[in-house]
């Protein structure tokens, strides 16, 4: 049990369930919140209980408690009847509105979670959690491929060591090879998407234990020897060889290699508790990667963002000035304006004004009073950058309105 009460004085781990729906993740949840709760029990004064978020809006009720959750603060029915929305839309425009305050939960997050920082002199503080655990909407791609779900998770990995648990259906994944290999895929695009260290969870092994799946992914050699078994299955059923899916599945199997060897594989059966203590190990090696390989990218991200953001605000000043020095030269309404008893070209555009410049500058002619107009509008175009440039800086750029908007720039790329 040492390994899921880790070092307290070290900020907790988030642990982020995601799966296909029916995978187990509620179970999954409600198995490790126990050992968590029940390791609370055995050491009182030096452990605390986790700290869990439920983020399925929809999910009528939920066999554990929740500190944070999502329906406490939007009524996924009343999303449905007020913006005429179908069960995915629902979910979606409910995590949209939580995500709006993303401020205020990791407000909270970082003062219920992160340990605190009481001088030796005082009284000792209550142990502070060692696991964030959060429950994810069955619907996997409205939180993961969203908008508010990258809000979410990039929130949360800005200020605590993240883990992704993807819940796998075992007896399902490994009931055929196309099915294992889109699972494998799925969990392929999630991690590149979140680039955040991932346990596959192959769950429900009371049913059928892990093995097999384990093998197939360390071991391309036997994946191809099942594929061809159930080849032959088929054709001798009738049903035809595998055509272009089984050379498919086979070149992808070579392929998955590098993939597999980033990911910490456990079985779980949520039903009897097997496996978990396995899970929790897992997740310490996963918060030790996420510290020396994770965190550094997203600072490295993180820096990186502040820099484009400064170059940005600098391009849309230089912008906003080139527009007006076309505004300030462009004296007049007309296309023609009458200047010395001649009509006059007017320029419209910042081309129009550099053209008439060069042809000046090409006469030798430059007008005396034209000379310290432009004096002046040098002077007042100054003035007026300097302004513009403060209140471009208060503001923190003029793209800067929303800010949950502010988060995914601070923190991913
Ligand atoms: N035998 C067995 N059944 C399990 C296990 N874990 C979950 N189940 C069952 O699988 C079904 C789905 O479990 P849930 O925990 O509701 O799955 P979920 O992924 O949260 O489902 P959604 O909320 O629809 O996304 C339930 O009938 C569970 O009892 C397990 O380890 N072993």
């Amino acid at each position: 049990m040492a390994s899921s009460t880790s070092n307290p004085q070290q900020p907790p781990v988030a642990i982020v369930c995601v799966g296909m729906a029916g995978s187990g993740k509620t179970t999954f949840m409600q198995r490790i919140n126990a050992h968590l709760y029940q390791s609370h029990q055995q050491s009182p004064s030096t452990t605390a209980p986790p700290y869990v978020m439920n983020l399925d809006p929809a999910v009528r009720s939920v066999p554990f408690e929740s500190n944070i959750d999502i329906r406490d603060s939007v009524n996924y029915k009343e999303v449905m009847k007020q913006y005429n929305l179908g069960p995915n839309g629902g979910i979606l425009t409910s995590l949209n509105l939580f995500s709006t305050k993303i401020d205020q939960v990791m407000g909270i997050l970082e003062k219920r979670c992160l340990p605190s920082k009481q001088p030796a002199t005082e009284a000792k503080a209550p142990p502070s959690p060692t696991h964030i655990l959060l429950d994810t909407p069955g619907q996997i791609e409205v939180f993961v491929w969203s908008a508010s779900g990258t809000i979410l998770l990039s929130s949360l990995a800005s200020s605590f060591p993240t883990v992704i648990a993807y819940i796998i259906d075992t007896p399902r994944t490994t009931a055929s090879t196309s099915t294992f290999m889109s699972n494998m895929l799925y969990a392929i695009s999630i991690l590149y998407k979140t680039r955040l260290p991932m346990i596959l969870v192959f769950n429900k092994t009371d049913v059928k234990d892990e093995s097999e799946a384990v093998e197939w992914m360390r071991d391309f050699e036997s994946f191809q020897a099942a594929l061809r078994e159930e080849e032959a299955a088929m054709e001798e059923r009738g049903g035809g060889g595998g055509g272009y899916m089984s050379s498919l599945l086979n070149s992808m199997s070579l392929v998955l290699e590098e993939f597999y060897n980033a990911l910490s594989v456990v079985g779980v059966s949520s039903m009897t508790g097997d496996g978990v203590e396995g899970f929790f190990e897992a997740v310490e090696e996963k918060r030790q990667e996420f510290e020396r390989e994770y965190q550094p990218e997203l600072e490295r991200k993180r820096k990186g963002m502040e820099g484009m953001k400064a170059e940005m605000r600098e391009r849309e000043v230089r912008r906003m000035m080139g527009d007006m020095g076309v505004s300030s030269k462009a004296k007049g309404t007309g296309k023609y304006a009458a200047k010395g008893g001649k009509l006059e070209e007017e320029a419209e555009t910042v081309s129009d004004v550099e053209e008439m410049e060069a042809e000046e500058a090409a006469s030798g002619l430059v007008d005396p009073d034209e000379e310290m107009a432009e004096e002046e509008d040098v002077e007042f175009e100054d003035g007026l950058k300097a302004r513009y440039e403060s209140a471009l800086r208060e503001q923190g750029g003029p793209a800067a309105t929303l800010k949950s908007a502010e988060y995914i720039r601070r923190t991913q790329g």
